[in-house]
């Protein structure tokens, strides 16, 4: 098993070792219920960096929602195991005590790209992941850290964050880890019904159904009004956004011109679900 560190001063006696030995340290930053997709950038870092560090923490600063927060899926001991099948060197797991100690009064806040989308539905969100992201990145001194694309506009967020800051962190994107079935890798999937497990590849698909209509020529806002009554259609309770955006997700895209990203959020089964494909 890999080791499981509590506190900043163990991850960085460890830390200054390998870096005084010339090795170069890639950090996998997650909120823990591991999974595939996990897993995934996990293995992206091992094949790439001397050395791996995953970090879980769930940061109660992200969550707008206590509930959310509350229910968050945490399983360590299954973590940890999934861990050592890849050969990670460290799990940094503190408590939020370690991480926002008394008398902790900083937020890192990055405008623009946070401010649309997952940041207009989830107020502080990007704030909360901005401040613990440049944390982690300060407490691993990392050279490349791995993000996944499913969280799109967050990837966005941490490349202009490390680029405002001058964090010297390559930031790498990763492919989303999909079901047979399409749907995205989650760990808040866990918490559907069976009956809405086997709903939720809707979304994705109704979204792919979006990109094809758009591509034929279908106007962008008629293939998106539809894509939306279909994820409604499917069971889906409610859509918090369904949007076509350019590629840095500044703006809005009315006509499909360039590159841009279709954009999704949900819920089902009282279950936010998010999704992102290219077009
Ligand atoms: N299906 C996936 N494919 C690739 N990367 C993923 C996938 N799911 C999560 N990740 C990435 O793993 C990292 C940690 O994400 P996190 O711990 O929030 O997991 P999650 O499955 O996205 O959970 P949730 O969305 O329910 O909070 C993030 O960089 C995220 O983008
Ligand atoms: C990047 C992250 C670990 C920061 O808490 C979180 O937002 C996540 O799991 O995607
Ligand atoms: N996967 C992004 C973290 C969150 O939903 O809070």
């Amino acid at each position: 098993m890999p080791p499981i560190l509590r506190t900043v001063a163990e991850l960085r006696a460890r830390v200054s070792d390998w870096k005084a030995a010339g090795e170069t340290v890639g950090v996998v930053p997650t909120m823990g219920a591991l999974h595939e997709g996990h897993l995934s950038l996990a293995r992206r870092a091992r094949a790439t960096c001397d050395r791996v560090i995953v970090t879980i923490f769930v940061n109660p600063r992200q969550f707008n929602n206590p509930a959310d927060l509350e229910k968050y899926p945490r399983t360590e001991a299954q973590d940890a195991a999934l861990l050592a099948s890849v050969g990670v060197d460290a799990v940094f797991a503190p408590g939020p005590e370690e991480v926002y100690p008394r008398g902790f009064a900083t937020n890192v806040s990055v405008s623009g790209v946070s401010e649309p989308l997952e940041g207009a539905h989830r107020p502080g969100h990007f704030d909360g992941v901005a401040t613990v992201v440049a944390k982690l990145f300060g407490m691993t001194r990392a050279d490349r850290a791995f993000f996944g694309e499913k969280d799109w506009q967050q990837l966005m967020v941490v490349q202009r964050l490390v680029a405002d800051l001058n964090i010297p962190v390559t930031i790498e994107g990763c492919a989303t880890v999909r079901e047979a079935d399409g749907l995205a890798l989650s760990s808040r999937n866990r918490r559907l019904s069976a009956e809405g497990r086997a709903r939720a590849p809707a979304l994705v698909r109704a979204m792919q159904a979006a990109t094809e209509a758009m591509r034929g020529g279908q106007a962008v806002p008629e293939a998106l009004a539809e894509a939306r009554a279909a994820v409604l259609a499917a069971g889906f309770e409610t859509v918090d956004y369904l949007e076509l955006r350019t590629a840095d997700l500044l703006l809005p895209m009315e006509r499909l011109e360039g590159r841009g990203r279709l954009l999704a959020a949900a819920t089902l089964d009282g279950v936010r679900l998010i999704d992102n494909i290219p077009v």
